[in-house]
């Protein structure tokens, strides 16, 4: 996989480090361990790794779930933060944050537009349009390429006011689907249905108009462009029950795009892979909150004209994602 000529640019890749000094547990199922203080120690070999790069990367890409929600119960959610804040300030370029279900059991929407997760901040004179109270924005790092977050919690049960419209919205959705009292239990009757659960939520058409908008720009600049969000949006790319809401309204905005070339998102901890119908690339990043202690879990991208290279770490696999 090695390349002569240099990348246009390179940036890194986390998932899921859910940080909480605590012992180490396990998943809801008991089926996979997770390793709660050591997902530091995977963060900072992660930056120690990109710091020595001779070409550092131009950013960080951090796919949500930075601490876990156990932090909270333990009043712990600031100390936690800010242990992990302070290993990416020790990288010397940005890192853009995506918010996971994680990040709304620590903190509320309107906290966390204050925080140091907040990284639309940076991009807001950039963005000609901002949608209120949605945490979605798109940035260019170099000429012909953009990257967009989107806010997978949009219309959520989680995060939202419950007097708001959003919240009423999505209360809607998730009991058409889950018969459950515990809204958290996976539906059982479907297995589609799995995705109708409080851990995940959807884009509200609003957001979805917006990320129209912008592709048609991309598409008219002749740009390449990476969508990103903490929640898979294609079914071949995750476990069903890690699947946004609506990725069935997201995935054919995505395909009417020229521009769109790759889709990358966390949560689902095991990670996945596929290609659309139309090439798009969907990677499901593994999460480093599940990586045992000797492991690594963290990759770097290299962009150039006509493709990306995923380098991997420990779980995370070496990929060429051609465009389409
Ligand atoms: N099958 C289930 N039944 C009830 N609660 C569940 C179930 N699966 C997960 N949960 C709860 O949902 C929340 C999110 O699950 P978790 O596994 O921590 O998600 P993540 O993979 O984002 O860390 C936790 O509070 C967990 O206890």
């Amino acid at each position: 996989m090695e390349e002569n000529a240099a990348p246009a640019f390179t940036f890194g890749l986390i998932a899921d480090i859910q940080y909480a000094d605590k012992k180490d547990g396990s998943n809801f199922s008991g089926t996979r361990k997770r390793y709660y203080r050591n997902s530091l120690h995977l963060l900072r070999n992660a930056i120690r790794h990109w710091n020595e790069e001779e070409v550092k990367p131009s950013f960080i890409l951090q796919l949500g779930d930075i601490i876990d929600g156990f932090n909270s119960k333990h009043g712990a959610s600031e100390e936690a933060l800010q242990k992990v804040m302070d290993e990416f300030r020790s990288f010397p370029a940005p890192v853009h944050h995506v918010w996971g279900n994680h990040e709304f059991y620590n903190f509320t929407r309107s906290a966390l537009f204050s925080s140091a997760l907040n990284s639309k901040v940076r991009e807001d004179e950039e963005s000609d349009e901002q949608i209120d109270d949605v945490y979605a924005y798109h940035f260019s790092p170099a000429p012909k390429f953009r990257f967009v977050v989107l806010d997978a919690y949009d219309l959520s049960i989680i995060g939202r006011d419950e007097a708001s419209e959003k919240y009423n919205l999505a209360f809607e959705i998730i009991k058409a689907h889950n018969p459950n009292e515990e809204l958290n239990m996976p539906p059982g009757r479907f297995q589609m249905d799995g995705r109708f659960v409080k851990f995940n939520g959807g884009f509200s058409q609003d957001q979805l108009d917006w990320l129209d908008r912008v592709l048609i720009r991309a598409d008219e600049n002749g740009e390449k462009v990476t969508v990103v969000s903490h929640t898979p949006v294609h079914p071949f790319s995750t476990d069903s029950v890690c699947l946004a809401w609506n990725f069935d309204e997201i995935l054919p905005v995505l395909r009417s795009h020229q521009s769109v070339v790759c889709f990358m998102a966390g949560h689902d901890h095991d990670g996945g892979y596929c290609v659309d119908a139309v090439g798009i690339h969907h990677l499901t990043v593994e999460g480093v909150i599940e990586t045992p202690p000797d492991f690594d879990a963290f990759g770097t991208v290299h962009v150039y004209e006509d493709k990306m290279v995923l380098r991997g770490n420990g779980r995370i696999k070496d990929r060429v994602l051609n465009y389409r």
